[in-house]
């Protein structure tokens, strides 16, 4: 796991990214005054993006727009990278006749372009304009490969295993327009214009190479909108995030990362998404009251605490009876049905993005969670779990699940490599 040089975040919206503070911005543009809103940065907190004049009346870019994380490393960016403010997924299908050849050309394009925006640089050609001004602002550009696109490019013989189809769930209302893909990018930053600006860059990389299947987006918590860092919150109101493997865990690695030794080889530092759209009825949960959410949940909804006392941090006691002889988290709280200790140990890394496209046809929000979930493996992660939630989960009545897709996320590019490389060209 990489160095995290910026850690103004919530350490359960996964810390232990490479980040860096993008020296072109702090040295080049502003000098020492530079060096002052870094050390604000790290402080965190309210305030600490109020930009600081210079002698010579500029601002400096804030701690938001001069972060950077690494393009370069084990690990593909935005997996284990703290939850950006924005967020853009968007899937592509290769066009009629593009094949390996024109795949491994696109997968070149489109890496030069990651490297390039993620640094806080023009796109190499065409740029828009739209990021001007702007730092890198902790953009992250992660590329996977859906299972059709390894029959498309002649590759099926080097498919992963682990991208076999999701199971049927009983709740599944699923859109197949709106699912799978050959190719999947998922676009995080802490400042819109410059998320726009990449997912613009991309889209016209793909070229006459591929063409977008389904797009959504999605947005999270501003850093700075809190007095402290703190997990992100959903549209329902709760802390969402607490339950995560943390990078500071001794198997957090073996949990989200294929490892070295594992088949196929290609994917060695990688890792799988499960991408899930899911719907939230919020004109009905919005009616039920706070004692009775806290219940579907099993935690509090001020501050994520487990109904068995504590803090957000505190172990859930799930065998905890109330003086009325009931367990204190319910049979069928969804933290208790979802917890590793109850499903094997099957965890997950949950790192999603609200989203809100307006009022649907039928009068209601069409609002709810874009829900990514990193594993080294979704048999042994997503697939337990959905499993046992789609059994009697108190929160399913209140969400539908809307579309579906499962990635195979190679590791991250060796200087010199682009995305993919070791799968296409070896
Ligand atoms: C199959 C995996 C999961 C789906 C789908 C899912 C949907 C979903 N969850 C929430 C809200 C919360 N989930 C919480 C915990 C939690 N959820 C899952 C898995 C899925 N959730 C796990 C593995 C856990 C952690 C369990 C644990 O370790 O104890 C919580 C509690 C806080 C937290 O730990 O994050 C909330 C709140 C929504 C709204 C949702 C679909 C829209
Ligand atoms: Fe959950």
């Amino acid at each position: 796991m990489s160095e995290t040089k910026n850690s103004d975040r919530a350490p359960a919206a996964t810390t232990g990214a490479t980040l860096d503070i993008s020296r072109r911005k702090l040295l080049g543009t502003v000098g020492g005054v530079g060096v002052a809103g870094l050390a604000l940065g790290a402080a965190g907190g309210a305030g600490v993006y109020a930009a600081v004049e210079s002698p010579d009346g500029t601002s400096p870019l804030t701690s938001v727009g001069s972060t950077e994380v690494m393009f370069h490393g084990k690990h593909q960016a935005g997996i284990a990278t703290p939850l950006q403010s924005t967020g853009h997924l968007v899937a592509f299908d290769l066009a009629p006749g593009a094949g390996r050849k024109e795949a491994a050309a696109l997968m070149r394009r489109w890496s030069a372009t990651a490297r390039s925006l993620m640094a806080g640089e023009p796109a190499s050609s065409g740029d828009t304009g739209v990021a001007l001004d702007a730092g890198p602002s902790s953009l992250t550009v992660t590329f996977g490969f859906g299972a059709s696109f390894f029959d498309r490019t002649q590759l099926a013989d080097r498919r992963p295993a682990q991208l076999d189809p999701l199971p049927d769930f009983s709740s599944d209302q699923l859109d197949p327009k709106r699912s799978n893909g050959d190719l999947w990018v998922q676009i995080g930053s802490d400042d819109a214009l410059v998320a726009f600006h990449a997912l613009r860059a991309i889209q016209q990389d793909a070229g006459s190479a591929a063409k977008v299947r389904w797009q959504m987006n999605g947005f999270n918590r501003t850093p700075g909108a809190t007095e402290k860092p703190m997990t992100a919150r959903n549209l329902m109101g709760q802390i969402d995030g607490t339950g995560n493997p943390k990078p500071s865990d001794a198997d957090f690695d073996q949990r989200i990362f294929v490892p070295d030794t594992a088949q196929p080889a290609w994917m060695a530092g990688g890792s799988y998404a499960v991408v899930r759209r899911i719907r939230m009825l919020l004109d009905t949960w919005e009616k039920l009251p706070l004692t009775e959410q806290e219940q579907v949940i099993g935690r509090k909804k001020s501050n994520g605490a487990p109904l068995s006392g504590g803090t957000e941090t505190t172990k859930m006691q799930l065998d905890k009876f109330g003086p009325d002889g009931k367990l204190v988290i319910p049979e069928n709280a969804h933290a208790r049905i979802a917890a590793p200790e109850q499903n094997g140990g099957a965890a997950m890394l949950r790192r999603a993005f609200s989203y809100h496209d307006g009022i649907a046809a039928d009068g209601t929000p069409d609002a709810g969670l874009l829900f990514v979930a990193w594993q080294a493996d979704p048999v042994k992660g997503f697939v337990p779990v959905q499993r046992k939630l789609d059994r009697g989960d108190a929160l399913s009545p209140f969400l539908r699940h809307e579309a579906s897709g499962l990635f195979a996320v190679p590791g991250g590019p060796r200087a010199g490599e682009y995305v993919g490389q070791r799968l296409l060209e070896s």
